[in-house]
Formats: C-alpha cells, structure tokens, sequence
C-alpha cells in the first residue's frame, strides 16, 4: 500500500460529515465560500507558484513577492474583490510583503486615530493605494517601551509645522515592514514638543518617498536592516531602519483624533482616554490570534497527514508496519495541539466581537470596557502565538527527519512565524499588562464588580474555599467541572499574587518582584478564557452528522490537556487532590482514542490547499515518497553530476592523497 491509500482508509474512518466541519471551522457558509473561493483563486494560478522560493537570492525573492502583490492588487480590482475576499487573497499568498503593514496598520491606524477631516483626506488615497504606508513606532533602542521612544517632533509656531527628527542612533526607526524600499508614507511615532514642553508619544503622517520617482526625500534616511531568521519566510518583507534630519511636515499630518494641536501652539486633549492612541495594536493583536489558529492548523495539517502515512517498527510476518499515529506518544503530541487549532479559531471569534462591540461603545463615547479588550487581544495575542510557534516545532519533530526538510514546509513556517511572539507586543510583556488588568481589578472590588472576563473574580469567596468533587475520570466529561477548576486555579493565583504585593510599601516595587508569579497567574487567566470561549460555543447550533460531538471531545482534550500540563498550578493552589488529577490525565487518554479515527478528517476540515500548505508531507492525496524524491531531485545541486567547486576545491585534495599514498 502507499501513502494516497493509507489516507483514503483513514477517511472511510471519518465519524463526522466533513463539509459540515468545514463550515463550523469557518464560522459561516458563506465565510467558507468566500475563503475556500480565493484560496483555489491563488492555487491555481501560475503566478502565485511558491514552490522555487527557497533556491532564490535575497534581491530576486523580494522582487518576486512585488510582482506578486502588483498581480494581487491587480486581481482586486479586475474582479471587484470585496474587502473581505481581498484580505482572504493575501492571506492565501502567503508571502509577507509590504501590503500587510498597509491594510493591517496604516489604514487601521488612520481610521483610529485620525480626525474626521484626516480620514477624509488620506483614507481614500490609502485605501486606493495612491500612496502607501507602514507604521513606524519601533526604534533601535525601544520597542516595548512606547513612552521611551526618542523621535521628536517639535512644534514651529512660525511655519505651523512639525519638525521631526531622530536626535540619535538609537532614535532610529526600526523594523517596519515595507519601510526600507516600499512605503511612500509612515505613520511615525514621536515625542510631541512644543516650547519646550514634552506631551507624550503621538502619531504622525510623515512622507518618506517621491510619488513620482520612488526616491526618498530630502532629510529621510532609509533602508533595509538586513535578512532575518530563515532564508525565505520574512525575508520577502523590507523590514526597514529610518532616520530624520529636521524633515518638516504641516500641523494637520498629526494623527488628531485623541489629542489636538491648535495653530497657537494649544494641546488640547479630548474627552478620549490617551490610550486609544495604542488602537492599532489592539486591533492587529485581534488579528494575529485569528492569525494563530491558521499557522497551527497548517502546522497540525501536515504533521497528521504524514503521522498517518509514516509507518515505523510493529511488523509480524512480513505485514505493514504501524502508522506512527497509532502510537500513544505521538497522538499525545499532535491531539492536543489540533484541539489547539480548533481553540484559538473559536477564540478569535470571540475576540472580534469583542472587538465590534468596544467599538461601537468607544464611538458612543463608552470607555468603560477598554481595559478588558486591552488585556484580552493582549493576553490572548501572548497566549496564542506562543502556544503558536511551539506546536509549529513540535508538528516538525513529530514529522522526524523529513520533518527537517525545506519540502516539509514547516522549516519555513516556523521561521516566518516565531516573530509572531515579539511583534505587536512582546509576549511577556503582553502578559503582564493582563497582570496589571487583573490586580487592578482585584483591588477595586469593594466598590466595582467586576464584568466580562473577569467576572469570576467577583465569585471569589465561594472559588477560595470549595474544593472539587470529581471522583471519576467520566466526571471530567462535565463542562461545569472543568470551568470551575480552571476558574478556581486562576482565583487562587491572582489572589495570591495581589495579597502578596499589598504587603509592600511599594506597590510598583512589589509588581516587579512578583512578576514571574503575576506572568502565570495571567497565563491561567488567558487559559480560562479559551476553555471557556470553547465550551460557550458548544452550547450554540452546530449542524452536520457528528460535527458537535466531535468538537466536543477536541474541547475536552483541549481543556484536559492543559489541566495535565499544568497540574503543578491546580495541585498548588491546593482545588485539586492528586488522585483528581491523574483521572484527568486518565480520561485525556481515553479522548485520545476517540480523535484517532477521525484525526483525517479533522484536518481535513480546515479546507487547507497544498499550495497554501506548500508541504509534500502534507499533501492531500498522501502520495509523500514519490514526491519527496521527485522535489529532491529539483535541488539546484542536483543540476549536474559534478557539482561547481569539486574539480577546484575536492579533486586537489583527493590527487595529494594519491601522492600521498605512493610515497
Ligand atoms: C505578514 C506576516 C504576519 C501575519 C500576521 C497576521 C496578521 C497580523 C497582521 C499584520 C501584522 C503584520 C506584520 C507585523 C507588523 C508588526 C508591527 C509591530 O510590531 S508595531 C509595534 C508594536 N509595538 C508594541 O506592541 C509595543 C508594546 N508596548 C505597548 O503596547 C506599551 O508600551 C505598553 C507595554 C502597553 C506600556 O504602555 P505605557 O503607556 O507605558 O503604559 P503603562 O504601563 O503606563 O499603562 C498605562 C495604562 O494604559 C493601559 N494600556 C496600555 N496599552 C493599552 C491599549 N493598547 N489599550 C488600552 N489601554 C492600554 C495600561 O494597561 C495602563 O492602564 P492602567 O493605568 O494600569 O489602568
Ligand atoms: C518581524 C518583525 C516585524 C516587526 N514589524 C514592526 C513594524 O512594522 N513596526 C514597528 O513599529 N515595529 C515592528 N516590529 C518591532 C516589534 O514591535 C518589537 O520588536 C516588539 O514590540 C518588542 O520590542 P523590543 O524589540 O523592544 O523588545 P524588548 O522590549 O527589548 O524585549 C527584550 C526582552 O526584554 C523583556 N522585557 C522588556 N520589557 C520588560 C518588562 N517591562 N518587564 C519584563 N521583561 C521585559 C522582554 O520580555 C524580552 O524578553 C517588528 C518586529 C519583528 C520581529
């Protein structure tokens, strides 16, 4: 039997109707439609062949991902593309280039923080791509500290300008993607001045490029900051270094919509919270969960295709060897990560209507639930894409060898996204502004009841003092038992913390002490949600033969499994008794066995394309081997029998060891 068979049994197993999980994946039919419609667009074009990028130099990849992208934009607009449908065409490119920062930052960060009047003007010439943006806020010495940045941008009463201007090295704008050879604007992060006086970071629209001639402008210095991790995963993207020398800019280019400055040289702040300047990030970090559960499912994708087809010891007599699936340490390793998929995906449902609904409040002038969306993008941004990244290396172990390979795809699904971690908030620092939400919130309690996420803190008398009464490793299969202990283990460690910090003078001081502690009391939190936003999902109609009932057992492996790998925290804050535990990790087993037969098919539910999966381990048809060998024999060291080098470098060496020899 080969590969293409071992995958067509395995879907005869399937115990559910496929194209009803699709849809549940989805979200929506026609989400699906959509989505399903631009990646066989990007599939079966030529143009947007992927394959002969890893054998590319620096200079032709980045050319290639250009006329990618002009091709794209092309498309667009030939084929009335909806936003939607267009932002679905990207995502199935599936090569970072300077279009992300346009539609994910620049615009965003106009609509967000520009004035009425500045989104009437520039919005239409972004959205058209007359010009086109990054967003520039990191620089050579500061990233996460926004409020450390040195850029200036100084007020001239005489001219109504703005002076911007990188007083330093380490003032030097760096990492913005499309900034080094593609962006015509920036939005730019500096320090307001004016008279002398400093009020704060703000947002700036700051020309870097000719619209004529594509050179840069008197007073900008810019260009590329050099390859990054892996040859072809970002190295598509211009990530760039800037420096300003006094480039003058009109007043109306601030970003005006938190905080104004008058022709006189008056900074007027509006009756907004100076944090809807940091909007973008919270938006983008929505999007990079979304973003989370894609990687993974690629990820899981591949590594369970192949888990199928890849056969090691257990012969009797001649017969087949055992599917590598069907070994208990790697179902171990791979269920939990594609009930990960599954999480995150429902999660970031949650997250963007979260997201809607804080919006249409802010525009009605209601800031009270800016802090729980700051924490949740920022928490679940941290939680998803380390988890993220880490099951991208694992679902590449879980391959072994050929998991190594480049015609894997995952070498360079790792490389492109780890970043993920750092960009949009560095993740530990993104936990610990979950931990700041969290002991605020705690400490405000005798006079405001916490809401939202965080409304079990306000059943903290019962979740200090009960204890969990499981017996049974079947009494784990209860969504109100597995809600209450993960509620319980995150009470008892928020408390803990803010009880302990209470017990400095410096409250500050004891933040930072307790950091390490506050970082996992987040991580509980942030777990919580996701367990929970799983579980709320079940409750609602799921259509399709055994489509519900298999979402719920990838939740309890999901819930379970992070009960098992955390036990340390349910043991320590004293819910759980280790007997509890170990029928947990019991039943996790037993869930094991119920994804086996179905392990195909869920995979093959996210719809993915093998040019989106871009991975021979991974194709749908599981015809691995002949095509391993068939890429293999594609390297350009294979162009010749003798490679260049050998007669100069190699050939030498071998005659002195004949001389050698005779002497
Ligand atoms: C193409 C491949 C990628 C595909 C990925 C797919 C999708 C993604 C799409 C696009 C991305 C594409 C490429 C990636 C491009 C990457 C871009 C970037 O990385 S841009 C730069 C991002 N930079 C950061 O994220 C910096 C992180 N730092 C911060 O956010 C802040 O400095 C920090 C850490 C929050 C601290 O801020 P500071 O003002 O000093 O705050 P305080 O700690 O004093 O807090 C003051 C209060 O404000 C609250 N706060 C902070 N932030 C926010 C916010 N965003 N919203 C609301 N409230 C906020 C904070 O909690 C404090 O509240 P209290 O006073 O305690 O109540
Ligand atoms: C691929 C990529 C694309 C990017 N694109 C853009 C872009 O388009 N525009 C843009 O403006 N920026 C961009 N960035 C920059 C990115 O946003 C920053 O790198 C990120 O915010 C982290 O900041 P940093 O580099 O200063 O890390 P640092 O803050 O220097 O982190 C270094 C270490 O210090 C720790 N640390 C920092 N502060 C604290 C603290 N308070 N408490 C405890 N530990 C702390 C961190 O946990 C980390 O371990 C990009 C970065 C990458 C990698």
């Amino acid at each position: 039997m080969e590969g293409v068979d071992y995958l067509r049994d395995e879907r005869k197993k399937s115990e559910f109707d496929v194209e009803a999980m699709k849809v549940a994946w989805a979200g929506s039919r026609e989400a699906f439609q959509v989505s399903d419609r631009m990646a066989k667009l990007v599939a079966n074009d030529p143009v947007f062949e992927k394959f002969s990028k890893p054998t590319l130099g620096r200079k032709e990849m980045f050319k290639n991902t250009l006329r990618k992208a002009a091709y794209a934009w092309k498309l667009i607009n030939d084929l009335h593309l909806t936003e939607e449908e267009a932002k679905w065409l990207r995502h199935y490119i599936d090569e970072p280039n300077y279009t992300d920062l346009q539609w994910e930052m620049f615009v965003p960060a106009l609509e967000g923080q520009g004035s009425e009047e500045q989104k009437r003007k520039w919005l239409p010439l972004a959205q058209t791509m007359q010009i086109i943006g990054t967003y520039a806020q990191t620089e050579l010495a500061h990233g996460s500290n926004v409020q450390g940045l040195e850029t200036t941008a100084t007020f001239d009463h005489e001219t109504d300008q703005f002076v911007i201007h990188s007083p330093t090295l380490t003032s030097s704008k760096w990492w913005p993607g499309g900034m080094a050879k593609v962006a015509t604007h920036a939005i730019v992060y500096a320090r307001l001045i004016i008279d002398g006086h400093f009020y704060g970071v703000h947002g700036f629209i700051v020309q870097l490029r000719s619209l004529e001639d594509h050179s840069t402008l008197p007073g900008i210095t810019v260009g590329d900051i050099g390859m990054k991790f892996g040859h072809g995963a970002y190295n598509t993207m211009d990530n760039g270094v800037l420096r300003f020398d006094r480039v003058r800019i009109p007043r109306n280019q601030m970003l005006m919509r938190v905080s104004q400055v008058t022709k006189e040289g008056k900074y007027v702040q509006s009756d907004v919270p100076r944090q809807l300047a940091y909007g973008t990030m919270v938006s983008v970090r929505q999007t990079i969960v979304s973003d989370a559960s894609k990687a993974l499912s690629r990820a899981v994708c591949i590594a369970t295709r192949y888990s199928a087809i890849r056969r090691q010891f257990g012969s009797h007599d001649g017969g087949p060897e055992t599917q590598v699936i069907d070994y208990k340490t790697q179902q171990s390793r791979l269920f939990p990560l594609l009930a990960s998929a599954f999480a995150f995906r429902f999660v970031s449902e949650w997250l963007k209507s979260l997201q809607t609904d804080v919006k249409q409040r802010l525009e009605a002038k209601d800031f009270s639930t800016l802090p729980e969306a700051h924490a949740c993008t920022a928490g679940l941004k941290s939680l998803t894409t380390a988890a993220t990244a880490d099951g991208i290396e694992e679902c590449r172990k879980l391959c072994g060898g050929h998991g190594y390979l480049i015609s894997s795809g995952l070498p360079e699904l790792y490389a492109y996204y780890v970043p993920a971690c750092t960009y949009e908030g560095e993740n530990v620092v993104m936990m610990l502004q979950v931990a700041r939400f969290l002991v605020k919130t705690v400490s405000e309690m005798s006079y405001k009841q916490p809401v939202g996420t965080a409304d079990y803190l306000g059943r903290m008398a019962p979740l200090m003092h009960n204890n969990c009464d499981v017996q049974t490793a079947e009494d784990w299969l209860n969504p109100s038992a597995i809600v209450k202990a993960f509620e319980t283990r995150a009470v008892r460690m928020i408390v803990d913390c803010s009880q302990r910090i209470a017990k400095f003078e410096n409250q500050e001081e004891g933040f930072a002490e307790l950091s390490t502690d506050l970082v996992e009391a987040s991580l509980a939190h942030c777990q919580l949600i996701v367990v929970s936003t799983f579980i709320q999902r079940l409750k609602q109609e799921i259509p399709g033969k055994g489509v519900k009932q298999s979402l719920e057992v990838l939740c309890y492996v999901y819930a379970l499994y992070l009960l098992h790998k955390h036990q340390g925290d349910f043991l320590a804050t004293g819910y759980l008794t280790s007997k509890q535990a170990s029928l947990a990790n019991d039943q996790l087993k037993t869930l094991y066995s119920k994804v086996r037969p179905n392990a195909i098919a869920l995979v093959d539910s996210f719809n993915h394309t093998d040019h989106y999966l871009s991975s021979v381990l991974g194709r749908y048809d599981g015809n691995v081997y002949p095509k391993l060998y068939e890429a293999a024999r594609k390297d350009p060291l294979n162009d010749s029998d003798i490679a260049d080098g050998i007669n100069q470098y190699v050939q030498p060496i071998l005659k002195q060891k004949l001389h050698l020899a005779k002497l």
